[in-house]
């Protein structure tokens, strides 16, 4: 099953408050996804996904066409079963990892013909293709296969893409056979340009997704320019149906998009970065690589009751980066995704308690935000 019941609508901005129902549990809004593109939420096993608060994860369907492939995924038994997890997934359709990730690609009317960034061999992908294989995962949500254009991009191209997509969107949805128990969004395009964005977003909604996604941003823009096109996007998006706002997660572009009326999004930002030794505090990012931590005894943040900010120290984690264990990676995982996801958690608390706004200029503020 599928629902989307909005509880209530803050009176300081667009931000809302609601739940997701699924055939593998309930998601409340507005959420953050952690990404696991190949089947995995890089270094976390299920359970510790689970301990941190996740209630929702995304795949990729490019990954996983490409690897391990559909074959194997059904005869696993699908997504869950095949990564042991038992909650909620959202798989997106290919659409942008295709376009960012493979090059000499050819896009014509029936789908994208590419090369695999992994040998070079010849693929393709289109709505159908891209439907069958999320049909194959079993993922909760699904995502119609789209062209994300690029930016910057004319006015021409992103015109003649968004239609391309609009007509990909009838296809998917058509070809779709599972919707009582995997929810196809409808992906709204149509670049930096306001009368895109509405034509998409009209047209859309006419083929009555059971939600939608705004996709096309977070890709080099400015942040005003993004925050700019969302405000005006989401007018046109049904305010009793789900809005995922595709590839955004710092914290300010969270709020930003939380206040504009997004209750999805999903990021790879805080899992790549603390791979990289890069941590988000209340006090705004610290690279734990620096030297200035090698006697600091104190927790990653002071105000953070997770796992490892109750256990382990700056001293602790430095060193561990500092000789390339991997428990330093999994540690500033644990603590990003924790931080984020318990964020999500206070916006949630905030919206129900109707301050938000107040609660985004306080987290501002520490963070050193302007
Ligand atoms: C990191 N930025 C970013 N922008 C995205 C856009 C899309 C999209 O339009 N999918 N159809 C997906 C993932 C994205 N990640
Ligand atoms: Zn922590």
């Amino acid at each position: 099953m599928f629902k989307f019941e909005l509880y209530k609508k803050a009176k300081d901005s667009k931000a809302r408050l609601g739940k997701i129902i699924t055939d593998h549990g309930e998601i409340e809004t507005p959420i953050f996804m952690p990404v696991g593109t190949r089947a995995t939420v890089k270094t976390m096993a299920s359970e510790e996904l689970k301990k941190i608060g996740a209630q929702i994860i995304l795949s990729n369907t490019y990954h996983l066409f490409l690897r391990p492939g559909s074959e194997i995924i059904k005869k696993a038994g699908g997504l869950h079963k095949f990564m042991h997890w038992d909650k909620p997934i959202l798989t997106d359709s290919g659409g942008f990892q295709v376009f960012s990730l493979s090059d000499n690609r050819k896009i014509t009317e029936e789908g994208v013909e590419f090369r695999s960034h992994i040998d070079g061999s010849k693929k393709f992908l289109s709505p159908e293709v891209s439907i069958e294989m999320q049909n194959i995962l079993g993922s909760d949500i699904i995502m119609s296969f789209d062209e994300c254009a690029p930016y910057p991009a004319s006015y021409d191209y992103v015109e003649k893409s968004m239609q391309r997509t609009l007509r990909w969107a009838k296809r998917g949805k058509d070809f779709h056979k599972n919707s009582d128990h995997q929810a196809l969004f409808g992906i709204i395009q149509g670049g930096m340009y306001k009368d895109l964005r509405k034509i998409s977003a009209k047209e859309m909604v006419d083929m009555d997704f059971p939600g939608y996604s705004v996709g096309g941003l977070s890709v080099g823009e400015p942040k005003e320019i993004m925050n700019e096109i969302l405000d005006y996007t989401t007018d046109f998006m049904p305010e009793n149906k789900p809005r995922y706002l595709m590839g955004v997660g710092s914290p300010d572009y969270l709020f930003e998009a939380v206040e504009r009326g997004i209750d999805m999004a999903d990021c790879v930002l805080p899992t790549r970065i603390a791979r990289n030794g890069s941590v988000i505090t209340h006090r705004g990012k610290l690279v734990i690589r620096n030297a200035k931590y090698k006697e600091d005894f104190s927790p990653l943040d002071q105000e953070c009751d997770c796992y490892v900010c109750r256990n382990y120290t700056r001293a602790y984690i430095r060193h561990l980066f500092n000789v390339d264990e991997i428990l330093g990676p999994r540690l500033a995982t644990i603590h990003n995704l924790y931080f984020l996801l318990n964020m999500m958690e206070n916006i949630r608390e905030s919206i129900r308690g109707d301050y938000f706004l107040e609660y985004k200029n306080d987290f501002y503020k520490k963070y050193g935000y302007n």
